[in-house]
């Protein structure tokens, strides 16, 4: 390809970065819209290219309690950001700690999550740490006691020892909208597992990735082993986890770890250009391909949540509504007129 037909292909296949020749090189460049020949543009780019990179406008936001009073819960160590675009950003806020998590973190990440969930206007959610030195580094292990992770700063129940990320993993992994990891530097231990657990990542150049768990007494028996081996298949998974050693992101690239790798300097625009391109989208053809990986996965509580799904759209349809205001004007129902499919 010469150099024009590059920068014609650049402008709507974004994945492509010719500044970055390393990336270029080892044939991982994406051209989502891009036609074989690029000096013809499809309907398909016509239509859905050009995405914008302007910087989202970011607001912080807050999480309020479930209390009538609806008081407005104070985040310590996690950044809450909207755009008006329809982009929840969650930042774990540590970065002297390489943004290790504790009890607190992932309970103020759960309560965003939650918040995200609920929250119409929101459509797609990223998950990333401060700073460009890590994304997260799992476990804060001065916060580790002898029977698990306490909050020292905390009282009552904070002090019982607990594994709260195992809650955030499954809130992620049930998370009706798609959470997508920015990664930029470490994603090591717990914090490699969630990128994991998020539905697509997008790792900068100098992303480091591995478990280091066998090298601290730790392990995860769930989704950081039987989701990890889905994805980059059983030998990798046991290399992974048996050598603990890092990988950088073209390696992870090459695993099947990652999506995509990018200049770190790109790294938030490219985040941002995916989420604008899955806010174009279907959410509701979104929601139900996730339930489905999901499903295919996770045995009954994957059938479970996407059963959830179907019935949400069923309530929304004329037939389930029959169902429902027959029973509120005492009457039998009358489903005579819905189509029963052959
Ligand atoms: C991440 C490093 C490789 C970065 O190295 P480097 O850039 O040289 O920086 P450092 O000087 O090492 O670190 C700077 C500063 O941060 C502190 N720090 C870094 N990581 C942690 C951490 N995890 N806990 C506490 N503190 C941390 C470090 O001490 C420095 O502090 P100073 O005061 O400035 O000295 C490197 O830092 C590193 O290897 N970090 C540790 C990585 C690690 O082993 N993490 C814990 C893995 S175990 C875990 O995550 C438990 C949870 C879990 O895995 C799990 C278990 C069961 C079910 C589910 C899960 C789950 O999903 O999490």
């Amino acid at each position: 390809m010469d150099d024009a037909a590059r920068r014609r292909v650049g402008s709507i296949a974004h994945h492509v970065n010719p500044n970055n020749q390393d990336l270029a090189n080892e044939g991982f460049s994406r051209s989502t819209y891009a036609s074989a020949d690029a000096s013809t543009v499809s309907s398909y780019e016509r239509v859905h290219g050009n995405v914008s990179r302007d910087a989202v406008k970011w607001t912080r936001a807050s999480v309020r309690t479930d209390a009538s009073d609806g008081a407005t819960i104070e985040l310590r160590e996690v950044i809450y950001e909207k755009s008006p675009e329809g982009i929840a950003r969650v930042t774990i806020n540590r970065p002297e700690k390489r943004n290790a998590f504790t009890p607190r973190t992932i309970k103020e990440m759960r309560w965003c999550m939650d918040d995200a969930r609920d929250d119409g206007s929101v459509g797609v959610i990223v998950l990333r740490g401060m700073g460009d030195l890590a994304f997260c580094s799992g476990g804060d292990q001065s916060a580790r006691g002898e029977g698990g992770y306490v909050d020292a700063k905390a009282g009552g129940s904070e002090h019982t020892p607990r594994l709260n990320v195992l809650d955030l993993q499954m809130q992620i992994r049930r998370m009706p909208k798609p959470v997508i990891a920015s990664v930029a530097g470490y994603a090591v231990g717990g914090g490699h597992i969630l990128h994991m657990v998020c539905d697509l990542t997008i790792a900068a150049d100098n992303a480091v990735f591995g478990q280091t768990g066998p090298k601290v007494g730790s392990f995860d028996a769930g989704y950081g082993s039987t989701h990890m081996a889905r994805l980059i298949g059983q030998k990798k998974a046991r290399e992974m986890w048996f050598l603990a050693r890092f990988y950088n992101a073209i390696d992870a690239l090459k695993m099947g770890l990652v999506n995509t790798v990018v200049p770190l300097a790109e790294l938030e625009t490219e985040t941002a250009v995916w989420c604008r391109e899955i806010l174009r989208n279907s959410p509701t053809a979104i929601r139900l391909c996730k339930n489905a990986l999901n499903a295919a996965e996770d045995g009954q509580a994957g059938i479970q949540d996407m059963g959830g799904s179907a019935t949400l759209l069923f309530y929304q349809s004329a037939e389930g509504n029959e169902g429902r205001r027959a029973f509120l004007e005492g009457r039998r129902p009358d489903f005579s007129k819905f189509q029963r499919f052959p």
